[in-house]
């Protein structure tokens, strides 16, 4: 799979709630927004980005690429920035990453890219150790439909849904360090990039 045949997401559409509710994405990390370090991770790996958010579009626009709102109200979690994703993108593979983990690895998406292939599997899924961190996942565009009828039925764990499809886990134990997430104002302001 070629990297232009791949639309990278940044998934910035959550409440932030353990942040008191402000807008992660926009929240600052060395003086710059965390939708920026992510963008400049994430943009060498992939084709075309979008941003997936369901606040501040106007200030995402910003960042040069199109944001995308989710279709499924009331902030119905990663699953459903997923499928907004998947319904704007125009290539046949989509990776989403979280807005909240600015150090993802490098490779990243050639690694997921590669074991997709390797396995002829719809999704791929990044974990480290036993922990699947199902945000980090590439998966076939063509899958939309079948995502879109899993939430429709009200089901909204990621897990959940790619487990009927054919699906490769994608170790990266050589950097668990790069999956670390932010999730409140104390952990933003102590968090440092890994050695
Ligand atoms: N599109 C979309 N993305 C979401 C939603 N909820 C969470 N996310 C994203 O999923 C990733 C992990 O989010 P969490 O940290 O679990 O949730 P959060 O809303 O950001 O923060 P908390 O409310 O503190 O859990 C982040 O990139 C979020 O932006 C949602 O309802 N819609």
């Amino acid at each position: 799979m070629e990297r232009g045949e791949i639309t990278g997401v940044v998934l910035a559409g959550g409440l932030g709630r353990r942040m008191g509710g402000v807008d992660k994405g926009l929240q600052e990390l060395d003086g710059r927004p965390l939708v920026a370090h992510i963008i400049e991770r994430l943009q060498p790996q992939v084709g075309p980005l979008l941003i997936n958010a369901n606040r501040n579009a106007e200030v995402y626009a910003r960042f040069g690429c199109p944001v995308v709102a989710d279709a499924v109200p009331d902030f119905a979690g990663p699953l459903a920035g997923l499928h907004a994703a998947l319904a704007a993108a125009s290539t046949p593979w989509v990776v989403t990453v979280p807005c909240d983990s600015p150090f993802l690895p490098a490779d990243l998406v050639s690694r997921l890219a590669g074991a997709a292939e390797q396995a002829s599997a719809g999704v791929a899924v990044a974990r480290t150790g036993d922990q699947v961190h199902p945000v980090f996942c590439l998966c076939r565009r063509e899958l939309r439909d079948h995502l879109g009828d899993y939430l429709a039925r009200g089901e909204r764990k990621f897990t959940g849904w790619y487990a009927s499809l054919a699906t490769v886990e994608v170790a990266f134990d050589d950097q668990p360090a790069a999956f670390e997430n932010i999730n409140t104002v104390a952990e933003l302001a102590s968090f440092s990039r890994p050695a």
